[in-house]
């Protein structure tokens, strides 16, 4: 009786302070998006009904950074602006709205960003009358893709539907393209009245020394797959887990081939940047542009030019949220990072990494760390998948079908999914495996609420 009684009194309070702890998250959520909403609030004040609305829907980062550059831009030629993401926009915000800048890139196959599902199916699927409003739209893109600026383009067409003016042509960037960049900042000038425009690119890279290079996959099957790590020069850099780091690739015959994105694999406590990079191979056999560089010709202690972008989308959730970190090859650097953050904390709400890969043997990227976070707590499952290891091809999606119940298990304790690595081989695959364990209303769901975001290349 006693030992039942006190089973009870202890199941109660194991239960009151995981309530505790689940609104203690909530809270500082909460006051996250508080301060965001505040930020934003700075630019809007003394705009009054003439500020513009700026709208802005990026998967990596590089959308937000253009949004509040025009923000700045704007702000610094006596216009109000307001800024929000897709994610906190709607059909009555833009219907009191009286000009809109839309910044819209596109994800995956022509689909929107992640942060943009809401208002893809809420608002776009219906025929508002927004006739009162003029907009300008920036589109971001790439032409190696079949639906160049895919979404911004919907977005475009959407507003032109609904009977929306537009200020000025479409503005569509083909991979950073800093001639278009500039021509949207001459239409802000002619919004402000502006005569010379700051120049926003190309962007001010960091000094970086290169210092030490490993291969992590001596063997394979697969394609080299290289550990690289940087030391800052003259600087105190800064960023969070989910970053992305911007690699200027180094002039070629008087050509500029601009730069190369890569998730960064480490903290700035580690003292250092660290990335990994596949080394690819053209159809002719000879080695990627910026990989090549990078794994084969740059020297150790030479200078590298690089910049660390903020990934908001991809940023950790509170450490006690639980969360479920799902990818293959290079991917691993942008999970890593976040092992790497929870790490550094007592207690954290759990970790499970799923992780694919071709060969135990020789493709177990970063093994023994991920073994001794597994030893001490950092991860509470880790399941990996090898797919030639003898029998059938079994890829990461396979562990998220077969783990399907677990899944849904943690996800109801409130995790948070994370998924880095390719697109093609990869994301389709583990989002179909979530759509089967979680149902497409539920996922769709936590797209919505910014519990499932991914960083796919
Ligand atoms: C996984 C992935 C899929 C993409 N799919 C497309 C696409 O279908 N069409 C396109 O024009 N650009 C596509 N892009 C290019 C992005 O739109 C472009 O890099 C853009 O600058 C990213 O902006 P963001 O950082 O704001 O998300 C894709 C990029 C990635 C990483």
């Amino acid at each position: 009786m006693t030992a039942d009684l006190f089973r009870w009194v202890g199941a109660g309070v194991a239960v009151l302070l995981w309530l505790g702890l689940i609104a203690l998250t909530v809270w500082r959520v909460r006051a996250a998006a508080r301060r965001a909403a505040e930020q934003a609030r700075a630019f809007a004040e003394a705009a009054g009904d003439e500020a513009v609305l700026i709208a802005f829907a990026s998967q990596t980062g590089f959308g937000e950074e253009l949004a509040w550059m025009t923000a700045r831009a704007l702000g610094d030629g006596g216009v109000g602006a307001r800024i929000l993401p897709f994610a906190e926009l709607d059909l009555e915000t833009l219907k009191r709205a009286r000009r809109l800048l839309v910044v819209a890139s596109t994800t995956g196959e022509g689909d929107a960003p992640d942060g943009a599902a809401r208002f893809v199916r809420q608002a776009m699927g219906t025929e508002a009358d927004l006739s009162h409003l003029s907009y300008g739209l920036l589109a971001l893109g790439d032409r190696s893709y079949d639906a160049f600026c895919g979404f911004g383009r919907a977005v475009g067409d959407w507003l032109d539907r609904c009977g929306a003016q537009t200020l000025f042509d479409r503005v569509e960037v083909d991979n950073g393209d800093a001639g278009a960049v500039r021509h949207w900042q001459h239409q802000l000038n002619l919004i402000t009245g502006a005569t010379a425009a700051p120049d926003w690119t190309p962007p001010a890279y960091d000094r970086w020394r290169l210092v030490k290079r490993t291969l992590l996959n001596a063997g394979s099957p697969g394609g080299e797959a290289w550990h690289l790590a940087f030391e800052p020069i003259d600087h105190a850099p800064d960023w969070a887990a989910g970053d992305i780091a911007e690699v200027g690739l180094p002039a070629r015959d008087g050509e500029q081939p601009g730069s190369r994105e890569y998730s960064v694999a480490s903290l700035p406590s580690d003292g250092r940047l660290e990335l990994c990079i596949r080394l690819m191979t053209r159809p002719d056999g000879t080695p990627g542009l910026a990989s090549g560089w990078l794994t084969q010709e740059a020297q150790i202690g030479q200078e590298v030019a690089l910049r660390v972008r903020a990934n908001r989308s991809f940023h950790a959730p509170p450490p006690e949220v639980p969360i479920i970190l799902i990818g293959n090859g290079t991917g691993i650097a942008g999970l890593r990072g976040h092992l790497k953050a929870r790490a550094r904390h007592d207690k954290t709400g759990g970790g499970w990494l799923l992780f694919g890969e071709r060969t135990r043997a020789h493709d177990a990227f970063y093994d023994e760390e991920l073994r001794a976070w597994r030893a001490s707590g950092v991860l509470t499952r880790l399941d990996r998948a090898f797919s030639r290891d003898g029998g059938e091809h079994r890829y990461v999606q396979a562990l998220v079908a077969e783990h399907a119940r677990t899944v849904a298990d943690w996800v109801d304790r409130g995790a948070w999914i994370y998924v880095c690595g390719s697109l093609e081989g990869m994301s389709k695959g583990v989002h179909a495996a979530l759509e089967a364990a979680l149902g497409e209303d539920r996922l769709l769901g936590l797209t919505e609420a910014g519990r499932y975001r991914r960083d796919v290349y």
